[in-house]
């Protein structure tokens, strides 16, 4: 599913009516007719329903809502929150089909009129503003908006909750704050940021019939179930444990033995064929019971930096520490140009002094930071990041020539070639330590089983979360989810996405 900006859907939308003669108002039709029933989930036949409609095509949308739910018996009050004249275009041939139809609408005079019926409602539908609003709500929409927030009736949002930005990078604003959004056709960049997402509360997209052929392809896409069953390699029954790649883990150190084995034993048990582990010698005891198929490699010359050759995958960095000698280990991974490379945690430290150097290896490198690893590594701030995810990301792959995978609720994962795609499986339950070093152990492991990188990628993050999300359906809870279950529980997941 594509992920759009305000700019891109007004593209797609041009598109519609332009290349493939959909006509502007019917698209409305279209988009209030599917959102109504999609809303209809969060609606009963006995509530009372206030529909408040605003001054662009959002508020045609309303118009449209507010229309088929009269015509389907509901009890409705449409609210027109802005005067006659700002209604035009689509909008206004949709008010006079609402008006056609025998509806009639109140027009917003005083504040306490509207509080009055809010005061009586059960359910409000905001139809205000959608991808058009710029910068902060003025009146009436902002007052209007701190009423409805006040309420305890159902908050239902069009398209957008009115007030929150689509795009990506504005920080300033005021809005609804929904507990469930209709979104039409294609999620808005604000439905995965972390200041924007939690006004949307739940949501879903609805098809309005725009021509999938004829749409732009901005590259940005969500990564969902289906797209996993699509693409994820299928096992050979003459498969033997070469074929399934032979990969090299560097980290662990004597204090911190636990990330390199749970990455080893994500990376076995998502079907790595050979893993290899390269480690601080005093750890080994305490990590090889825990990965009996591992082996174990030596330092050349007794020392701590490992032979590189001869893998189909490197992962560095979790629980490595940031000594001079790993400085070394990570400068030679930067170096062994044909091995694919993840790196991870400390090694994100470490790699810091050879991002230049990134661009000339041959094969993939993927990075795989948290907002404040990747806030070392671009030297913006974690605000900065937070706020545009998706340019700071695409800049920053393009640049280096590598794989971005930003993890947090919405991970973004970005290829050399500014290629985005977001997975929003997951749950909080993953918000601790250790999380990141399964995630890289299962990364690894598609990498070596799959031959497209941002597929592998994309698949592993997707198959992470959608574990725990597993999990905490109904063995655990958020609170008590361990990293380790998560590995654990991969069977489960994999069971369920291989036929
Ligand atoms: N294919 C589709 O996606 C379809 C989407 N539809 C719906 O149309 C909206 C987008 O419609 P648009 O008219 O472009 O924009 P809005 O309805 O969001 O808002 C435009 C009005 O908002 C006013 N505005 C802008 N910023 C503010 C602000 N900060 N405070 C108050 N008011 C603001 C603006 O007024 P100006 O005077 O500033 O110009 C406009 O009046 C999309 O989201 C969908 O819901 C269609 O149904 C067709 C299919
Ligand atoms: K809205």
């Amino acid at each position: 599913m594509d992920i759009v900006t305000a700019q891109e859907m007004y593209e797609r939308d041009r598109v519609a009516m332009e290349a493939a003669g959909l006509d502007g108002k019917l698209l409305m039709e279209n988009a209030g007719r599917a959102v109504t029933y999609d809303l209809l989930r969060h609606i009963q036949k006995e509530h009372a329903i206030v529909v408040l409609i605003g001054a662009g095509n959002n508020g045609g949308d309303g118009f449209v809502i507010a229309r088929t739910l009269l015509n389907l018996g509901y009890d409705v009050e449409a609210w027109q929150v802005v005067p006659d004249t700002k209604i035009t275009g689509d909008a206004e041939a949709h008010k006079k089909i609402f008006q056609a139809s025998g509806h009639p609408y109140r027009l917003l005079k005083s504040s306490e009129d509207l509080n009055t019926s809010l005061g009586c409602a059960d359910v409000c539908i905001d139809a205000m503003l959608g991808i058009g609003v710029k910068g902060r709500l003025k009146e009436p929409y902002a007052e209007i908006v701190r009423l409805c927030n006040e309420k305890s009736f159902v908050r239902l949002s069009v398209d957008l909750p009115s007030g929150v930005p689509a795009d990506e990078g504005e920080e300033d604003f005021e809005a609804f704050q929904a507990h469930y959004t209709s979104i039409i056709d294609a999620p808005k960049q604000s439905v995965f940021l972390q200041s924007t997402r939690p006004y949307y509360g739940e949501w879903s997209v609805v098809e309005i019939g725009l021509p999938p052929q004829l749409l732009p392809d901005h590259r940005r896409r969500l990564w969902g179930a289906a797209d996993v069953k699509r693409t994820l390699p299928e096992r050979d029954a003459h498969s033997h444990k070469g074929s399934h790649g032979k990969g090299l883990i560097i980290g662990g150190s004597r204090l911190m033995p636990g990330s390199v084995a749970m990455t080893a034993r994500a990376a076995l048990r998502s079907g790595a064929g050979l893993i290899a582990v390269s480690t601080d010698p005093e750890a080994i005891p305490s990590i090889s019971p825990y990965v009996q198929e591992a082996t174990f490699v030596e330092g050349k010359d007794g020392g701590q930096v490992p032979v590189l050759e001869g893998y189909d995958g490197i992962a560095v960095g979790m629980g490595l520490g940031r000594t001079s000698v790993m400085v070394t280990v990570v400068e030679q991974l930067v170096h062994e140009k044909e091995t694919p490379l993840l790196v991870d945690a400390d090694g994100l430290y470490l790699i810091k002094g050879f991002l230049q150097e990134l661009e000339k290896r041959e094969a993939p490198t993927v990075l795989t930071p948290h907002p404040g690893e990747f806030a070392h590594l671009s030297g913006l701030s974690i605000k900065e990041i937070l706020n545009s995810p998706f340019s700071h990301s695409k800049e920053f792959a393009e640049k280096h020539g590598v794989y971005l995978v930003l993890k947090g609720p919405s991970t973004i994962i970005t290829g050399p070639d500014g290629e985005q795609r977001v997975n929003i499986s997951g749950n909080a339950g993953l918000a601790k330590g250790g999380s990141g070093d399964v995630l890289s152990g299962i990364l690894l492991s598609m990498m070596m089983q799959g031959e497209d990188v941002m597929n592998a990628l994309s698949n592993g993050c997707f198959l992470h979360g959608s574990t725990a999300d597993l999990l905490v359906q109904d063995e655990h809870a958020k609170i008590d989810l361990l990293a380790s279950d998560v590995i654990e529980g991969l069977s489960r997941t994999f069971r369920t996405f291989s036929s």
